[in-house]
This record gives structure tokens, sequence and C-alpha cells, in this order.
């Protein structure tokens, strides 16, 4: 997978080359390009934002700057254009399924805004050279695009194949069901008066499984009650059904 992100603080994607995406960027299995969006600016300031057209507070981000960039990096390519996110606060929520979704592309492109936001224009514009995805990392308010790049390319990162020593791992976590994860524990068994639940400790593999499924629909339940009404009746099993 190809990954472009577009930016005006570069510097703030800097973590990417750090821990397992920086490791798979050096093993050859992503391949992440970070340009600065002033790059593509042609007067001497180096302007990307001017006033919004109807008034308001805060800047804009200027359409032709981000046009010239989003073409650079487009890939030419025959069968099918590559995905553009667009993180905003308007945009669908991110999510597991999503990042699955994503993890599948050959190329994905993103456009990191700032000030209030970037022209609509652009947007409308890129729809004829990309697969154009408003996304928002979640209902809160942040400053620009680069935060929300961060979670979402490490997310989608980790399920490339070899990325994750042991593919296993990615089955178990949260939301990979559609349930929160179980608790988890290591040495010691006993702690500061905290034991570990001797269930754990028994070695009877079916019991610990059983435990380990009943955790994930109690945890589920009253942390997040509403993916429990999202949960694919495949999911649950007639155990499952007895321990709710
Ligand atoms: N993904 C995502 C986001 C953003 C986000 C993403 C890009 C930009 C570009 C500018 N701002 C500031 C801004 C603030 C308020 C209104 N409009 C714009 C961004 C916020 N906020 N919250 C999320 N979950």
């Amino acid at each position: 997978m190809r990954i472009d992100v577009v930016s005006i603080f570069p510097e703030y994607l800097a973590p990417l080359e750090l821990s397992l995406i920086g490791k798979a960027r050096q093993d050859g299995l992503l391949e992440l390009n970070v340009h600065d969006l002033r790059t593509f600016t042609t007067d001497k300031h180096r302007t990307v934002d001017d006033t919004p057209y109807g008034g308001g507070a805060g800047m804009v981000m200027k359409p032709e700057p981000w046009a010239q960039a989003l073409e650079s990096v487009a890939a030419a390519r025959e069968n099918s254009k590559p995905v553009l996110i667009v993180p905003s606060p308007a945009g669908e929520k991110f999510n597991q399924a999503l990042a699955y979704e994503l993890a599948e592309e050959e190329q994905l492109v993103f456009a990191c805004g700032r000030y209030e936001g970037i022209d609509e224009r652009v947007i409308d514009w890129a729809q004829d050279h990309f697969r154009v995805r408003p996304v928002s990392l979640g209902d809160y308010v942040l400053n620009g695009g680069e935060v929300a790049v961060l979670a979402m390319v490490e997310a989608i990162g980790r399920l490339l194949p070899g990325v994750v020593g042991n593919p296993e791992s990615l089955v178990e976590e949260s939301h990979s069901d559609g349930l929160l994860e179980y608790p988890v524990y290591t040495k010691p068994s006993a702690w500061r008066d905290h034991d570990v639940p001797p269930i754990l400790l028994s070695g009877n593999h079916g019991k610990i499984a059983q435990w380990r499924r009943h955790e994930q629909f109690r945890r589920t339940a009253e942390r997040r009650p509403d993916l429990m009404e999202g949960l694919d009746a495949g999911v649950l099993s007639r155990a499952d059904r007895q321990a709710l």
C-alpha cells in the first residue's frame, strides 16, 4: 500500500516513522510519503489560506494549492481512482470496519485541513480524480486533520499483511468481532491485594475461552451498550446468549 499525506505541518506526522508503522515502512510493507502543502503555492509568502466568503471567524484553505498537491500525489491508474480521505468533524465516523475496508486499497491520500477547513470546491473538484471520503475521528473538535491521520494510518497500517508479528492478535482485540476485548493479566499472580482471576491459572483452555467470551459481553454491555444493538447474529453463539 502507498499512503500520501498532505499537510502544512508535515512534522506532525513524524511519529509515523516510529514503532510498528515505522518498521513496516523500513520493511517495504508500506510506502508513506508526507508532503508540505506550501510546496504547491506560487506566491512569495507561500499563502495557503484566506478570509471566508460570507464572513465569519477564522480563515479557509485556498483551493489551488490543494488541487496542485492532490494532482501531484495521485498515482496514475487505469482501473480505479485512489481514495482521498479528508479528515473532518463533518465526516463519516472512522471505525474498525472502515479501517479494514481501507486496508484493502492500493493507495490512500489524506488531506489534512487546518483553520476552518478546506474550500469545499476542492472536495467537488476531487470527485473526478478520487473516491472522496470525508471521515471524522470522533464527536469532538480538533484543530486540524493531522491527529486524525496519525490514528487512521496506525489503525489501517497494522492490518496490512506482515505488519503485526502475530496476526492472531488482530482477531481477539476490541471491535474485531463487534465486542470489546477481555481483560488481560500477567505475572505476578498476586499483586497489591489484587489477584489474577483463578480460572486463568487453571490450565483449562475451554473454561478460559468461555470466561473470556463472557467478559467481552459483560464489558461491552456495561461500557458500550450501543455496540450490543449492532451485533451480527452470527457473532452470538448459543453459549454467548446464555452469558447475556
Ligand atoms: N477527523 C477529524 C476531526 C476534526 C478536524 C479535522 C480536520 C480539520 C481541519 C480544520 N479543523 C478545525 C475545525 C474545527 C471545527 C470546525 N471546522 C474545522 C479540523 C478539525 N475535528 N474533530 C474531528 N473528529
